[in-house]
């Protein structure tokens, strides 16, 4: 089966990025991706490219190419359905905030409306594609909405088909995946060719042999198995890290030496003020609540234990910039580079700064705050999500600036919470001559050139190192 047109529903992270690419490498194929969020499907098309919905390095690029000529984003969700041969679900599968499972498990209200909204106008046999991260099993629950549902005798097939890109390297891991994961009935001659269709999609650019088939649950688990997996390298790091500091080892003196088993990799062994991301935590508390949910409590509280030390990693972050402060931060100003979870995306979604602005704002502290790509309104929201303290209080408590100078004008303490490589352009002498004395640093990343700084005269606090000074 040829597949001639694709509609993604969900123009968000992984929807936009995902079909920009597709679009790009297959001209032939009509690709339409749809939102129900007007706001965001209008920056989608906005002429401006640098106000894309998703901030990526080079995708500004894809979409100029395809957009408009094969690629097209609309928020007529039913139309685009209806004419397409394969639908893609691309929407949010938030930990659920309410009723059973409730923190843990994934939320999949919107992945029901979709399956409900494709059975309801479908007129033609679809292929309909998981992309969003899904429980495993929920395949299963989507082909019995369209099965029971459409009425129309249309044939429906269902794929598994995960998304990996990270952000800030979105693109890139697009266009040259590690691989291309698809699960689908290879029993029936109808579940072959739906593999095979969306195989035909990847092939006009993945080599074949980094495009994986596999059963539907397979590849649904496989998804939330390499996120726990990835996440666990970074709660490790992070133990030793805390370890390091008090033995004085070097935590990435340690992370190159066992990086260099072949069997280990040097890959996510970066020690950090704790990882963040929409995804991470989100995916983990659902590997924990499927397993508890059979009844798997050893299984769940293996893989419990790494959100409980990426917890543990962002406090202890916090409480050492307390103590180190001679135990108490009110009124005092605390800089804060970085507020987005990563560098290179202006997504903020779990990101460690966060956490750590909570903890000091409770402490009465002031915080100033600088990131090249976020905006001053998203971390207002973030703040508020956590409903510690009013909204006011939280904009008195914290403020934000275009100029990392002024942000570190007469601030007691920097703490560095993303790798943004800008940072260590800065004039650092000049920021230490402006700060109050004596002026800490607080390298929540490992980014800077702590012996430096520490010539400048800045008392220095890195992540795994031993901080003989403080
Ligand atoms: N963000 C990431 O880096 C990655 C995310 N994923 C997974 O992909 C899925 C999507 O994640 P994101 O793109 O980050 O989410 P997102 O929140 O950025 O985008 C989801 C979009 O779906 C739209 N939507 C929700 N229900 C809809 C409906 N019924 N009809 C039309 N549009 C609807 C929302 O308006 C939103 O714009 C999640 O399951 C996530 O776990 C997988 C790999 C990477
Ligand atoms: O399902 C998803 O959403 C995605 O989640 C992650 O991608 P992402 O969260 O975008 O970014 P990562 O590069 O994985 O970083 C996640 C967090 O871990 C932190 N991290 C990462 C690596 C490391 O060595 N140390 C470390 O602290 C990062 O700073 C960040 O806060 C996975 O890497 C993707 O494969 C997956 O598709």
């Amino acid at each position: 089966m040829k597949i001639k047109s694709i509609c993604c529903i969900g123009a968000g992270y992984v929807g936009g990025p995902t079909m920009a690419v597709i679009a790009q490498k297959c001209p032939q194929v009509k690709v339409t991706v749809v939102d129900i969020n007007e706001a965001r499907i209008n920056a989608w098309n906005d002429k401006d490219l640098s106000k894309l919905p998703v901030y990526e390095p080079g995708l500004d690029k894809v979409v100029e190419e395809a957009r408009g000529r094969n690629l097209f984003f609309s928020t007529q969700v039913d139309q685009a359905i209806d004419e397409a041969d394969m639908v893609f679900i691309s929407v949010n599968t938030p930990t659920k905030t309410y009723g059973k499972g409730k923190g843990m498990a994934a939320d999949l209200k919107y992945i029901e409306l979709c399956a409900r909204q494709i059975a309801r106008v479908a007129t033609t046999d679809k292929i309909v594609v998981e992309k969003s991260t899904l429980p495993v099993r929920t395949a299963s629950a989507i082909k019995s909405i369209l099965d029971n549902t459409n009425g129309k005798d249309v044939k429906f097939q269902i794929l598994s088909n995960p998304e990996f890109l990270a952000e800030g390297t979105a693109v890139t891991d697009l266009l040259n995946p590690d691989r291309v994961l698809i699960g689908g009935d290879n029993d029936t001659t109808e579940g072959k060719e739906a593999i095979e269709a969306l195989v035909s999609i990847y092939a006009n650019w993945v080599p074949k042999e980094q495009i994986l088939t596999t059963n539907v649950w397979s590849s649904e688990l496989s998804k939330l198995t390499a996120n726990a997996f990835l996440a666990q390298r970074v709660s490790s790091i992070n133990s030793l890290s805390e370890l390091c500091e008090k033995t004085e080892a070097d935590v990435n003196e340690v992370a190159k030496a066992i990086g260099m088993d072949s069997r280990i990799g040097s890959k996510f062994l970066k020690a950090s003020v704790g990882f963040g991301g929409s995804c991470f935590q989100k995916d983990i508390l659902n590997l924990v609540y499927i397993a508890k949910t059979y009844g798997l409590t050893e299984v769940a509280d293996y893989w419990e234990q790494v959100i409980i030390m990426n917890d543990h990693q962002k406090r202890r972050f916090a409480h050492n910039i307390i103590s180190t402060l001679f135990n108490t931060v009110s009124g005092k100003k605390i800089a804060f580079l970085g507020w987005a979870f990563k560098k290179d995306t202006n997504d903020t979604r779990e990101s460690a700064a966060i956490y750590v602005a909570d903890e000091l704002l409770s402490e009465q502290s002031q915080i100033s705050v600088y990131d090249p790509k976020v905006e001053t309104e998203q971390m207002y929201t973030d703040l508020d999500y956590l409903n510690t303290r009013s909204s006011e209080e939280n904009r008195s408590g914290l403020s934000v600036t275009q100029d990392p100078y002024e942000t570190c004008k007469d601030a007691h303490a920097i703490a560095i919470l993303t790798e943004w490589d800008e940072f260590k352009t800065y004039d650092w002498q000049k920021i230490y001559d402006q700060m109050q004395k004596p002026a800490f640093l607080f390298d929540g990343r490992g980014l800077l050139d702590i012996p430096k700084l520490e010539e400048i005269g800045f008392v220095c606090y890195k992540i795994g190192s031993s901080n003989k000074n403080l």
